[in-house]
This record gives structure tokens, sequence and C-alpha cells, in this order.
């Protein structure tokens, strides 16, 4: 049990969240469902769906992942899931504990009707407005930041439902990309800045709106466009309609989708997320050759880059490393010591290949480094003669706040080490990472702006492009005094 509400006692790296929304079918919320599932990756602890058939709204939120809660052994829940419209979220919490009050959608019933939203992203003032609106009376029933948006909505005097949302969210920074849903009205909005993916999709008559390609993929939905930054649409029984309510500000999308969060067979901002992450590969290669004989990645996450790192260096890929699909991500580990066993858990060594060989070992990011140091101790009582490690992301030097859980910076081991001292601590004969402009260069670009920089990087330059104001000057509150036993 605990009673951790506040935004700055979290010392895991999550992964992210993932939102998802249908319009204009009679069984949404198998649909949504199934986008889900596609979309399982992007966060494991919670998931839910509200379904609404114009009057009533059908909720059904649990912890764990989508398939415990929507799977074949819920049949009656799905039952009960009726609607022409759904949206759908599966839950990695950036501010606000694990449990069931926290897990989205939101949902309210407003003066104009019912109201349901999810959320991926983090709002970097929450808490400030937060303090604001309970002076004010408002009773949260939840601990995370997306529930304020809710209750500026209900406040605002506004008209239509769309009006009130853009007046709730001028009052909000942060990453965000939010789909939202009333009786007739299907509602997706992205940041200013675009850190957050979203897409927009079509089957039949139906419109999607999601994280991420795969998840219309699942359904054998069309791709019709990405969302684009501080683009709002609305989805009703007229089609789509697009508006863009926000001062425009320059594109700052999340390069962490590229390199780690997407998955590889999603298109994310006209980008194939395979494509990046084997020219990041490629790149990598290029800037940091080593004599070797074999480049073998640390699955799955380091996969894709492995390859394109074998086939710029003309160097053997294998696979060294055989990961256990069985368990989770290591990252949603809740404690250093059952994080460790994790790892080992996770991976194991395939001698056959690592035995008497200079082994290179690619994966895409080291953030506290527990999963290099054990993997190379491992590859080294496997018999490699020489490991090198690439790793196809710079350093990561500075926590996200706009949507993946980052450990606080004293827990990141670029934050607090050299890349010499890094090498030393996880026990490599070499250690290297992508350098900034051999990363946009990858992506496409001749190098990085620094002066209006094509992506948010903020993870590993420092530059935020979103204010930060809970997160300055110390501010730390715990959010509410009850406590839900797990
Ligand atoms: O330095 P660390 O704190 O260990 O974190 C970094 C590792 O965590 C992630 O993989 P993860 O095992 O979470 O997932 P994956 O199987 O999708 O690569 C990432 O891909 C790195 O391998
Ligand atoms: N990772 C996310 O996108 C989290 C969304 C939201 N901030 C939450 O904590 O639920
Ligand atoms: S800080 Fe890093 S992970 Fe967070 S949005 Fe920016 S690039 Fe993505
Ligand atoms: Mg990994």
């Amino acid at each position: 049990m605990t009673l951790t509400t506040s935004p700055y006692d979290d010392d895991h790296l999550h992964e992210e969240c993932a939102i998802y929304g249908i319009f204009g079918t009679s069984d949404a919320a198998a649909h949504t469902a199934l986008g889900l599932h596609a979309l399982q990756h992007r966060g494991q602890e919670a998931a839910g769906i509200v379904a609404t058939d114009g009057t009533t709204f059908n909720v059904h939120r649990g912890l764990g992942h989508v398939g415990e809660n929507f799977g074949e052994d819920n049949q009656e829940v799905m039952d009960q899931l009726v609607g022409h419209s759904a949206i759908g979220h599966t839950r990695y919490s950036t501010t606000g504990e694990t449990a069931l009050r926290n897990v989205q959608p939101l949902f309210a019933d407003l003066e104009f009707g019912g109201f349901a939203l999810c959320h991926n992203g983090n709002l970097t003032n929450a808490l400030q407005v937060r303090e604001g609106l309970v002076r004010q009376g408002s009773i949260f029933q939840s601990t995370m930041d997306t529930e304020v948006i809710i209750h500026l909505i209900a406040r605002s005097r506004r008209a239509s439902v769309v009006d009130r949302l853009v007046e709730a969210m001028n009052q909000v920074e942060g990453g965000y990309s939010l789909i939202c849903m009333s009786k007739d009205t299907l509602i997706g909005l992205r940041d200013p800045f675009g850190v957050r993916p979203l897409v927009l999709g079509k089957i039949g008559d139906a419109y999607i709106l999601c994280s991420e390609t795969c998840g219309l993929d699942i359904i054998g939905a069309d791709f019709v466009r990405d969302i684009n930054p501080g683009e709002l649409v609305v989805i009703d029984a007229k089609g789509v309609r697009s508006f863009f309510p926000f001062r425009p500000r320059p594109s700052r999308f999340c390069i962490f989708e590229y390199i780690y969060f997407a998955r590889p067979d999603s298109m994310v901002e006209g980008h194939s997320v395979y494509a990046a992450r084997k020219g990041i590969g490629a790149e990598l290669a290029n800037e940091s050759g080593v004599d070797a004989d074999v480049v073998v990645p640390v699955p799955d996450s380091g996969v894709p880059a492995a390859i394109g790192y074998a086939e710029a260096s003309g160097l053997p890929f294998e696979l060294g490393i055989i990961r256990n699909h069985y368990v989770g991500r290591t990252f949603i580990q809740p404690t250093d010591k059952v994080r460790h066993l994790g790892v080992k858990l996770k991976h194991n060594a395939n001698r056959g290949q690592l035995e008497g060989k200079r082994v290179i070992l690619v994966d895409d990011s080291i953030v506290r480094g527990t999963t290099s140091t054990k993997i190379v101790e491992m590859v080294r009582q496997a018999g490699a003669t020489e490991v090198h490690m690439r790793i196809a992301s710079p350093p990561t030097t500075h926590s996200c706040f706009y949507g993946v859980d980052t450990p606080e910076r004293s827990k990141l081991l670029a934050a607090q080490m050299s890349v010499e001292e890094m090498a030393e601590k996880i026990g490599v004969d070499s250690l290297a990472f992508i350098s900034i402009d051999g990363l946009y260069r990858a992506m496409g670009e001749a190098a990085r702006n620094n002066d209006v920089p094509q992506f948010c990087d903020a993870c590993f330059t420092g530059d935020y492009p979103i204010s930060l104001t809970d997160y300055t000057g110390g501010r730390t509150r715990q959010l509410s005094l009850l406590a839900e036993a797990s």
C-alpha cells in the first residue's frame, strides 16, 4: 500500500500510454479492444474503454493488460460496452499512482451531458492548476494530471463542447495527445508542439483516432493521415472537421518514439519506425565502427538498429541473446531488486554465436545501466573475447516530463558518469553512443537545427520546449490522503 501521489517520487522509467477512439460502427468497443491490444507496448499498468450509444455511456476500467480486461474471458464485459462510438486507454502512469482511481478513460457528467477523455502525455503545470481548482472547491477523484482537464471543461462557460475543451487546454501546459467523446462527437487533439503522436484512420464509414498506425492495421483500417501539432479534429455524423485553435508553435515531435517507444511496424509522422531505427544503426556504424566478428542486438528494442549497424559495417548479424517473451519490459519492474532479477529472467546468451568472438552489442538506450551491465556479463560468461557496446541514442542525461516517466536525473547513468566511466561500470571494452547530429541525419535532416530543433530531444540535450512549471522550484505535495490497497 502506498500514499505516493506526488509527481516527483517515482523513480522508474516507464513507457507511455496508448489512446484509441472510434466513431461510427456498431461494435465500437470491440474495435477499441483490438486497437488497444496492438498498442499494449505503450502501457501495461491498466486499461479502460468507454462506449456510448448516444444516450448511456458504458465503461469498464481495470488494472492490468488489455487482454485481462477485454479478452476472451471477459465476454460479459464486452457485451455491456454497447455503442457506436468508443474510446480506450492503456496506461503507464506519469503523475498519480497505479490504482483503480487512476485508470483512464476519465468520465464526468457535465452540464452538457456525458464526457469521456483519455490522454497520452504529461501536463507540466497540472499541480499548479489543481491547487487553484481545489482552493475554489473542486473535488478531485484521482491523482492524475489528466483530471484537471475535466474540471476546467466543467467550469467553462462556453457554449460548445469543443470551445470548452479549447478554453481548458489554453490553461494547461505539457505534452498531450487527447481523445475525447461526448454522446455524438469524437474529438482528437495534439499539443501545439506535437510532442506525442496521434493518427487518423478509416474503416468503412467509421473513423479512428489512435497513437500509432499498428492500431489501425490490426482491424484492417486504412491510415488517413497524422493529426498535426496543435490540430483539433471533430468527428461526428457529418464527417471530420479540422481546427487549429492554439497559437502555432514549432513542431517538436518526440524523437524517442523512433528510438524506443513506437512499434517498429508503425508509421509515425511520415516515417517508418523500423526504417528510422535501421538508419540510426547505420549512422552509428559509420560514426563508431570497431573491428569485430559479429553484431548482436539486445532484444527487443535493439534489433532494428543492430540490423542497420550490421548492414552498414558489413559484419554478420546474429541473435546472440535470446529474449523470453513471457516476461514484461524491464522498465516496468517496480523495485531495483526485482528489475535486476527481471533482466536475468528475460535474456539468455546463445552461446554458440558468442564463444570465441569479438562481439558488438547494439541496444537502443542506456537508462540506469541495469540491462547493459547484466547483458555484458552474460555475453562474457558465454565466451566472447571482446565486448563493444553501441547505443542507438545519445546518452540519456535528462528526465522526460512530457509523457515518459523517466527516473530522476540521479538515477540516469549518463547524468552521473562520462562515457568512459560508463564503459568501465558496464564492463565493456568500448562504448559509443550515436551523436545528436548523427541521430538527426538518420531522421533525414542535415543536422540538428539548434535554433529551432526539428524534434523534442530534451532527454539527450536538456533543451525542454515546453515549460516545466510543476518541476521547478521544488514544489512537492501529497495529492491525496486516501491510499488504495494494492
Ligand atoms: O539501462 P536500463 O535502465 O536497463 O534501461 C534501458 C533498457 O531498457 C529498455 O529495454 P526493455 O528491457 O525495457 O524493453 P525491450 O525488451 O522492449 O527492449 C531499453 O531498450 C534498454 O534495453
Ligand atoms: N504515459 C502517459 O501518457 C500517461 C498519461 C497520464 N499523464 C497518466 O499518468 O495517466
Ligand atoms: S524528453 Fe525525450 S522522451 Fe520526453 S518527449 Fe522529449 S524526446 Fe521524448
Ligand atoms: Mg531494451
